[in-house]
């Protein structure tokens, strides 16, 4: 038997650097949303540990212990073979491995109908919130976890094609004691949400710019397009905007392909 699972694109609508824990790791706060277009997994049960990629961004990907995939199928306990389309760009800030690991301890759940008795926490800070796929208030170093509740947002990624180390990013940072996050308005309408995302930061942002300038054009050509906001992922370099219809999603989407035929951008939809 062969399990199918989706593994969304991650994007932090807010990421907000509140702190430092002894150990290095990063105090976050983080809105933390799902698109509708992801990598596509198939786990099956098999005497030897096997990963094979294709897709438009296989190149690259470890198909080895190196892959988060693997570690997970490790830390689960049981081997199993996984065959991933990668379809997202890697080292892009919209946790492609950690979506990708967390879909394969859903499906091992499936095959084998026991929990993983270990902490998904432990493959890496995005994986928890992964394994959750939907709305989410993520804080502590990625641990801590509340639902949320948001309406549909028409958004459109842009990755320039630049891979951005996320440790290298949290090294760049001037400031570690950052402002929390304000509370967030009742889900509502979207008006009121996009005042205040306005309102908040990613705070990766700056360093993530520093790294690669040209995180920097992208936010600019967003910006141009009159969204509702524009801002970075994660620790970067894929970056967002929000519309406020599909129309206007649709048609800022275009616009990006035929100025900048060498970036990745998708049109999609955030929940
Ligand atoms: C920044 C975020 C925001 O959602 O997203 P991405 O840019 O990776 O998508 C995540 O916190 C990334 O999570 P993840 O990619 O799983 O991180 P990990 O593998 O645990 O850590 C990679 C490195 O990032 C730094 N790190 C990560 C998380 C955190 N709270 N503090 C940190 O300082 C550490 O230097 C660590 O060695
Ligand atoms: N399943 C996977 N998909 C993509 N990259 C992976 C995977 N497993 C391990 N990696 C490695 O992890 C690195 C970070 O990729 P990714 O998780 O997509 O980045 P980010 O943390 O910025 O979202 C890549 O450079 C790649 O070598």
């Amino acid at each position: 038997m062969a399990i199918e699972v989706f593994a969304p694109a991650k994007i932090n609508l807010t990421l907000h650097v509140t702190g430092q824990r002894p150990d290095g790791y990063h105090l976050l706060e983080s809105l933390v949303v799902f698109a509708d277009i992801g990598d596509q997994l198939r786990v099956s049960k098999s005497d030897e540990m096997q990963i094979t990629v294709d897709g438009p961004f296989a190149q690259g990907v470890p198909t080895d212990q190196r892959n988060l995939c693997w570690r997970a199928a490790e830390l689960f306990g049981e081997t199993v073979s996984i065959h991933l389309t990668k379809n997202l760009p890697h080292a892009a800030g919209i946790g492609g491995g950690s979506s990708d690991a967390a879909a394969v301890l859903n499906a091992m759940e499936q095959l084998f109908e026991w929990p993983c008795s270990a902490s998904a926490l432990s493959l890496g800070a995005d994986v928890p919130v992964c394994q959750r796929g939907r709305a989410t208030l993520m804080s502590g170093i990625g641990e801590t976890l509340s639902e949320t509740d948001i309406r549909p947002l028409d958004a459109v990624l842009v990755n320039p094609r630049v891979d951005v180390p996320t440790p290298q990013v949290f090294k760049g940072l001037t400031t570690k004691n950052n402002p929390a996050m304000t509370p967030m308005p009742a889900p509502d309408q979207n008006h009121a949400l996009w005042h205040w995302l306005a309102d908040q930061r990613n705070d990766l942002q700056a360093p993530a710019v520093a790294a690669q300038p040209i995180i920097a054009e992208v936010l600019a050509t967003l910006a141009s397009l009159n969204p509702q906001i524009a801002r970075m992922s994660g620790s970067g370099a894929t970056c967002f905007a929000l519309f406020e219809t599909r129309t206007q999603r649709d048609a800022a989407a275009q616009t990006l392909k035929q100025r900048n035929p060498e970036w990745w951008v998708e049109p999609t939809t955030l929940t």
